[in-house]
């Protein structure tokens, strides 16, 4: 069963990662790897910790939440897999829980309730991320940190405002989390153009919260000639909208946990995989970049040892996706604004 389980989840990352290029899935010879999850007892926090609990290039898991810690952490330590884990539930373990981490996820913070936007959760979660990133510079400053907490597009920039402050940014190491736009947009358009969804592949560029997210489906492979120019448009606004989808559903129960957690851990294992040198290790993300004249912006970008590697640009854009593209700027460009303002004030 054990060996099951793990096999089917090494077998879903695998083919959920293998988005560009080759990948490197092996504990043999993996090295001591430490991960700590900020938020861990959460809708997020839980099923991604027993995800990375699975993964077998975690050698230590640190779980670190206010509240629900301990139970959290006993319950995923009794999985018979590579991974230590620890659980720290207040304030003053926080150090610790940081200290050696080689990525950081954070999922801390509130979610949204129908009728919200990411950006009402900014009041917040900007307060928390602010905290946790200030933990972070001082107990593992060369940590990878993966941003999932929303609004990413303004939080990514509160956290690089924190590390250039303490002195400890490196625009390398800085990630916000738009896999989940990715794996929406690779599971409508599969469902659209009716091909394996395992084979699919769909840049998401932009931001991460509604028209901020564009999905290039002009670079979707394999190519669909099938899809009208109101497919395209539907499926753009299915994917800008997926969260909200999620919300409504829920019915004020929270946002996309099983979904984000997924996510969340393909990009935490392409992380991983970078730095222990595997080649070819291509996401998107929301990064600090000069792709456009925004100075954080997602597009695809290659992992390596010191984290970003190389931001790709957009490639050819339809017409479609390029006035997307002059539409989403001054949304992000405003929420990027708000993020550095309100880490310079507070
Ligand atoms: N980037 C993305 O694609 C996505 C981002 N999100 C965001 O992730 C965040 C978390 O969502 P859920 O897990 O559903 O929320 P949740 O409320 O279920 O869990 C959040 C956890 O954070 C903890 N927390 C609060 N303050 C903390 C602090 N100072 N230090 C450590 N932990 C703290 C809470 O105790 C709670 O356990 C939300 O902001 C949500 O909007 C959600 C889905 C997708
Ligand atoms: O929509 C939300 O509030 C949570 C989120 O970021 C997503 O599911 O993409």
């Amino acid at each position: 069963m054990r060996s099951f389980l793990v096999r089917s989840v090494e077998s879903a990352l695998r083919r959920g990662g293998a988005s560009y290029g080759r990948r490197l899935f092996s504990s043999d010879a993996a090295p001591e790897r430490k991960v700590a999850i900020l938020g861990a007892a959460g809708g997020i926090g839980q099923p991604l910790a027993l995800l990375m609990k699975l993964n077998p290039l975690v050698s230590s898991l640190s779980l670190y939440d206010i509240a629900g810690t301990p139970g959290v952490a006993a319950d995923v330590s009794h999985i018979n897999t590579r991974a230590q884990v620890a659980g720290y539930a207040c304030e003053d373990q926080l150090g610790t829980a940081l200290e050696g981490s080689d990525v950081v996820i954070i999922p801390a913070g509130v979610p949204r309730k129908p009728g919200m936007t990411r950006d009402d959760l900014f009041k917040i979660n900007a307060g928390i991320v602010k905290s946790l990133c200030t933990a972070i510079a001082k107990y593992c400053p060369n940590a990878v940190v993966n941003m999932i907490s929303n609004p990413v597009n303004s939080t990514v920039p509160i956290a690089s405002e924190v590390f250039k402050k303490a002195g400890t940014y490196d625009e390398k190491k800085l990630f916000g989390v738009t896999t989940l736009d990715v794996v929406r947009a690779k599971t409508f358009y599969a469902g659209k153009a009716k091909v394996p969804v395992a084979d699919v592949n769909v840049p998401v560029v932009g931001g991460h919260a509604g028209i901020t997210i564009l999905p290039l489906f002009s670079q979707a492979t394999p190519v669909s000639n099938d899809l009208s120019h109101e497919d395209i448009k539907a499926l753009t606004k299915r994917t800008q909208d997926g969260g909200t989808e999620v919300v409504e559903a829920k019915a004020g129960k929270g946002s996309a946990t099983l979904s984000m957690a997924y996510a969340g851990a393909i990009f935490a294992d392409a992380c991983l995989k970078g730095l222990n040198g595997a080649p070819d290790i291509v996401e998107c993300s929301f990064v600090q970049s000069s792709v456009t004249e925004l100075p954080f912006f997602a597009s695809k970008v290659k992992l390596g040892k010191n984290g970003v590697e190389e931001v790709f640009g957009l490639g050819s854009l339809s017409d479609y996706e390029k006035e997307g593209l002059e539409n989403l700027k001054p949304e992000l460009k405003a929420s990027i604004e708000k993020g550095i303002k309100f880490a310079q004030e507070n």
